[in-house]
């Protein structure tokens, strides 16, 4: 599916409990390559990512993802949040790729064999077949973010929100990944806004930056 030409803003006001996220901002960005959304700790990087796929609505103002409001626009977003619950863990990694592909997201439910098809084909693209039956748990922290993002693939979003990809992986892990988000906007066409605090990995890789700070939001490149 082609990725979406712009996220646009409009009088954004949103938060997170007691902390204001954003307030009052108006945006347009393109979004095309790979999106970085920085900021320090407890900013409201992740709670931004979710208002985008309609997890968390906004007090006031308007968020429109290729013309579409979050609700609609999100049939076409994969995601990738930050961390996975202990459950996850035991599970193997195809089942989770799986997980992510019954009927409600593509409208009429899909056999099993088409699905584990399907499911393998995102774990090739993301480098993982190979381990595709050994539990998440059983994986390194490398390994398990190519399975996330084998997950966040199916349904062929035209965007994908990554919440911090890169955390807790070491150097080489870091560069193997980002080569991967490179690859798969140029092989695939898919546009990525994602969340990192390892700004050092990204370098000369990233589109454009958004800065998150105080309840504003400043576009860097
Ligand atoms: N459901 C919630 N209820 C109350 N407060 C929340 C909720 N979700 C987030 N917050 C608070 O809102 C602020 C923004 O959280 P968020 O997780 O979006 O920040 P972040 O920039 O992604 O942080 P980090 O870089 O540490 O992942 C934090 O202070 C957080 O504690």
């Amino acid at each position: 599916m082609a990725s979406p030409d712009n996220l646009v803003l409009e009088n954004i006001t949103l938060c997170a409990g007691q902390t204001r996220v954003l307030n009052q901002v108006s945006l347009t960005v393109p979004l095309e390559g790979i999106t970085l959304l920085s900021g320090r700790n407890g900013a409201g990087k992740s709670t931004v990512l979710r208002a985008c796929l309609d997890l968390v609505r906004p007090e006031k103002g308007q968020i429109l993802i290729d013309g579409l409001p979050p609700g609609m626009a999100c049939e076409r977003i994969g995601y990738m949040p930050q961390g996975l619950s202990d459950a996850a863990l035991m599970i193997p990694a195809i089942s989770h790729v799986m997980a992510a592909m019954d009927g409600a997201r593509w409208g009429v439910p899909v056999r099993f064999g088409q699905r584990k098809r399907e499911a393998e084909r995102l774990l090739a693209l993301t480098g993982a077949l190979s381990f595709s039956k050994r539990p998440l748990g059983h994986l390194s922290g490398g390994e398990r973010q190519r399975v996330c993002l084998a997950q966040a693939l199916a349904g062929q979003p035209g965007l994908l929100l990554l919440d911090e990809p890169l955390a807790a992986l070491d150097h080489d892990a870091q560069q193997q990944i980002v080569a991967l988000l490179v690859s798969l906007t140029q092989t695939l066409g898919v546009s990525i806004l994602m969340t990192s605090h390892e700004t050092a990995a990204l370098e000369g890789k990233v589109t454009r930056v958004l800065a998150l700070e105080n309840g504003e939001l400043h576009v860097r490149i």
